[in-house]
């Protein structure tokens, strides 16, 4: 189904999901999504491989770990946090080579925690993976040493999508 796109979150410079600078890194766009949850696009490259063709499963474990603590961060980019659990679900292989979407949403919140659930869909839209975890926020300051965020934290200006379809 299409979901309108209401805002494109920042992406960093160095993580391995999402650094704009990193050539290692799975390139993930984050979209913010009108129904409330949050989309991942990017690519498996050849490099991302466990076994010759099926991306890893850290890879993938990756990718939900940074997209449900982004289902938390939404309409901010000064919100953080760690995660504190993770657990995975794989149920089917993961081509490498391959464009792929990933979708997450929070599904509970208080003040210190949050948790979330969030899926992997492999091109035809079948889920390939899945997730929950818990995360803690934090301040930034808790996190890491001052500067990431005027230094590594930005928009990656370009022809950005309307919708996805998920
Ligand atoms: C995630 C949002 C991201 C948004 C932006 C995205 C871009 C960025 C990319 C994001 C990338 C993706 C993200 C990543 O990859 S984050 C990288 C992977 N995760 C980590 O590195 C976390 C490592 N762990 C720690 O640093 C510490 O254990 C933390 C800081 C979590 C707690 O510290 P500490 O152990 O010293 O705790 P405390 O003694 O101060 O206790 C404080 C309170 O917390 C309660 N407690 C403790 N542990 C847990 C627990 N497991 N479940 C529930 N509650 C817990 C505790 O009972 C106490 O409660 P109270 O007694 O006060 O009531």
């Amino acid at each position: 189904m299409k979901q309108k796109i209401k805002r494109k979150q920042n992406n960093s410079a160095r993580c391995i999901v999402c650094g704009d600078q990193n050539k290692a890194s799975l390139g993930c766009r984050f979209y913010e999504l009108e129904n409330g949850e949050i989309a991942a696009t990017f690519r498996s490259e050849d490099w991302h491989q466990s076994y010759p063709g099926r991306m890893h499963g850290g890879m993938a474990a990756g990718v939900l770990d940074e997209l449900i603590g982004r289902a938390a961060a939404q309409g901010s980019d000064d919100f953080w946090g760690v995660t504190v659990e993770l657990h995975m679900k794989y149920k089917k292989p993961i081509p490498t080579e391959a464009d792929l979407k990933a979708v997450a949403r929070v599904t509970k919140k208080n003040r210190k925690l949050f948790e979330g659930t969030g899926e992997i869909l492999l091109p035809d839209g079948t889920v390939a993976v899945e997730a929950w975890g818990k995360y803690m926020i934090l301040p930034l300051s808790k996190i890491s040493d001052g500067g990431f965020a005027e230094e590594e934290w930005y928009q990656i200006e370009e022809d950005d999508p309307k919708e996805i379809d998920l």
